[in-house]
């Protein structure tokens, strides 16, 4: 059966022109005029883009004595339902576990994907098993390994074993991610603050500064170079750390960095809220910032030196996040934001003129595609690319509420947001995923989508360290004794 997207105005990340589009078999058939299918879907008044990539989830996640409340059901649900057609979670290894053990409990909880989706693999601790097994985990299809820098005595690794495992990313080809903040010193002033009598939520804010997050970063550019591999820092949230990213690209190293939808649009202030489980529901890690390095974030985008915004849906809900009163360390750390990412970025960056909408297509999905490997089979509107694909409505309006919302938890970090532009219909492979408000994909139509390893950017890297490393000079006619 063919769809033939009839009318719109297809947006990519470099181009905006008129023409329809032939979706066959899962792919795209043809772009042109007047295309004719089985099923028409009208764009008139439309624009037509590449599905929206989240690099960034957490479904299901085993964390803090507890699991994040949506699973891939309704995950991907709520992702398809704002535009989102892929997402890339993170397989967590527990200790001592091996990382193809860990895969496959994460592929049984992935079968009930209703988008496609992929997995990072999660560095949580270092020995032998794991070094012999990354090689297969990239055969596996996963070519990203990702390091926490923060959460002591739980996820966090050290430098000796990041150094180690970035080396061996270098080795086979993959490319290591960081959650860059300092475990140590945030273990240190969560216990000072505890200590003061320092337990809400505000004080979440107050352990993780800035300058933890970008002493972090500067550390792991460094850690990369000298490994000789390209880097990938998710949710950077403040301007020390996109300072780092912004520097380090300037030398020419492989830097990539990710800012956040909710760093974007949400600020400190959030933390005060007199509501103890109004502050809570917005603990995550890093926290929200302020006006200062939400400036920051924004500039990254629009000058290129951030590539990506994603999510890091994490979602708790208030029961969940009520294990931390008294002690805000207990509180769950994640928020969501698959439903809204699209919609909140295009109302507070397209709609205010800080983004064109090519450099929206390219940041919530184009780069995003390039840099992990799997482009122009994801986030492009070529023939033979996969059709994910999504009708945006730039007229359309709603006001973000916890009430009608497909993911499961009680609560919206966006609440009463009003936002303009919004997904008519969400195409995933071929198929009408989305369309009238309601997720017509059905639970387990989600496939795994293989990334392959030596993606350019870390082949280019590789070649150049190999070009430039120290060599040994040979000369003739050594004084005796030297
Ligand atoms: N970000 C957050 O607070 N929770 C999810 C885990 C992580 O990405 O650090
Ligand atoms: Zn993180
Ligand atoms: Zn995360």
């Amino acid at each position: 059966m063919s769809i033939a997207i009839k009318g719109g105005t297809i947006v990519t990340a470099d181009l905006t022109y008129r023409a329809d589009i032939l979706v066959e078999d899962g792919r795209i058939a043809a772009i042109g005029p007047d295309l004719a299918g089985d099923e028409v879907v009208d764009a008139s008044g439309a624009y037509v883009m590449p599905g929206g990539i989240d690099p960034h989830t957490h479904l299901e996640m085993p964390f803090m004595g507890t699991h994040s409340s949506d699973d891939f059901d309704t995950g991907t649900a709520a992702g398809l339902a704002g535009g989102t057609t892929m997402v890339v979670d993170f397989c967590l290894p527990a200790p001592e576990q091996g990382l193809i053990d860990a895969l496959q409990e994460w592929h049984q909880k992935a079968g009930k994907a209703r988008s496609d989706y992929s997995f990072h693999m999660a560095i949580t601790w270092w020995g032998e098993r794991v070094f012999a097994e990354m090689p297969k985990v990239v055969s596996e299809g996963i070519n990203t390994f990702k390091h926490f820098m923060a959460y002591k005595g739980a996820l966090m690794v050290n430098d000796d074993e990041m150094f180690a495992s970035f080396s061996r990313c270098a080795e086979i080809g993959a490319m290591p991610l960081v959650h860059a903040e300092n475990g140590d010193v945030v273990a240190f002033l969560q216990q000072k603050l505890l200590g003061e009598g320092n337990n809400g939520p505000e004080a979440h804010g107050y352990s993780r500064p800035p300058e933890v997050e970008g002493e972090a970063t500067n550390r792991a550019i460094m850690i990369a170079d000298q490994a000789g591999v390209p880097l990938y820092v998710v949710h950077v949230s403040c301007e020390e750390a996109h300072e780092a990213i912004r520097r380090a690209r300037a030398k020419g190293m492989r830097v990539f960095g990710e800012p956040l939808i909710q760093h974007l649009t949400l600020d400190e202030s959030e933390y005060q809220n007199p509501d103890w489980d109004y502050a809570a529901r917005r603990v995550m890690s890093p926290p929200f910032r302020n006006r200062k390095h939400q400036d920051s974030l924004w500039a990254g985008l629009q000058s290129g030196s951030l590539q990506v915004v994603a999510t890091d849906h994490c979602a708790f809900t208030s029961e969940q996040k009520r294990f931390g009163v008294g002690d805000f360390t207990k509180i769950p750390n994640g928020t969501g934001g698959l439903e809204d990412r699209l919609a909140v970025l295009w109302t507070k960056g397209v709609n205010t003129g800080r983004l064109t909408m090519n450099e929206f297509v390219a940041a919530t999905s184009t780069n995003i595609a390039k840099i992990l490997n799997i482009y122009p089979r994801k986030g492009a509107i070529l023939p033979g690319a996969d059709a994910d694909l999504v009708v945006w409505d730039p007229a359309a309006t709603k006001t973000v509420s916890a009430a009608t919302q497909k993911s499961a938890i009680d609560y919206n970090v966006f609440e009463g947001f009003e936002l303009k532009g919004l997904p008519a219909v969400t195409l995933s492979r071929g198929k009408i995923a989305y369309a009238k408000g309601e997720v017509r994909a059905g639970t387990g139509e989600g496939r795994f989508v293989e990334r392959p390893a030596n993606a350019p950017v870390g082949k280019a890297l590789s070649t150049w360290k190999e070009l430039t490393a120290p060599r040994k000079v040979e000369r003739s006619g050594i004084p005796a004794g030297v």
